[in-house]
């Protein structure tokens, strides 16, 4: 009898890559943010990257981290977690899990609270020592909204597109 495969994707490991692909659809040229919502199904109901705004053109925006504060990018994009929420198939996500490559900021952490997604699981905690992730912990903390850091078991996923 022939068993089944046994290096198959874990759940974890599956929604955390579609997280990482959809942020290689990314324009920032510093740093490319994914996300994903699955819900208690395992089912995929929103992804997003980050970028700017629909009929804000990647090409006359800036990407640009310093300077006037108009002349950056932080003004004008919009980040993964807040696009993988409007661009999800359902209003209310209760009981959904976010992964997401990159702790989320404040604004963000409202907007997934909001949404009612009890669990971000996450990659990179890289901004740590800002305030916006400290508030993000400290809201994510009152609203009884887990968090917990991706500790991958395997150091890639290689893709092929020819077979
Ligand atoms: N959780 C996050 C954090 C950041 N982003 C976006 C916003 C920017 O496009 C980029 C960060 O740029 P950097 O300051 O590292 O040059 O990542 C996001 O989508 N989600
Ligand atoms: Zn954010």
């Amino acid at each position: 009898m022939v068993g089944k495969r046994t290096d198959y994707l874990s759940w974890d490991e599956y929604f955390m890559a579609v997280a990482l692909l959809s942020g290689l659809r990314s324009k920032d040229p510093n740093t490319q943010v994914g996300a994903c919502v699955a819900n208690s199904q395992n089912k995929i109901v929103g992804v997003g990257y980050n970028g700017f705004p629909w009929g804000c053109s990647d090409d006359e925006l800036p990407w640009s981290r310093e300077g006037n504060y108009l002349d950056t990018k932080y003004p004008y994009v919009c980040h993964a977690e807040l696009n993988a929420v409007l661009n999800s198939i359902s209003y209310d996500l209760r009981d959904c899990r976010i992964y997401v490559a990159l702790f989320p900021c404040n604004e963000c952490t409202k907007v997934i609270i909001q949404a009612g997604i009890r669990e971000i699981i996450y990659l990179s905690d890289k901004y740590a020592d800002t305030d916006s992730v400290r508030a993000s912990k400290i809201m994510l903390d009152k609203s009884n909204t887990s968090y917990r850091q991706f500790t991958p078991d395997r150091e890639s996923i290689l893709l092929h597109f020819s077979q």
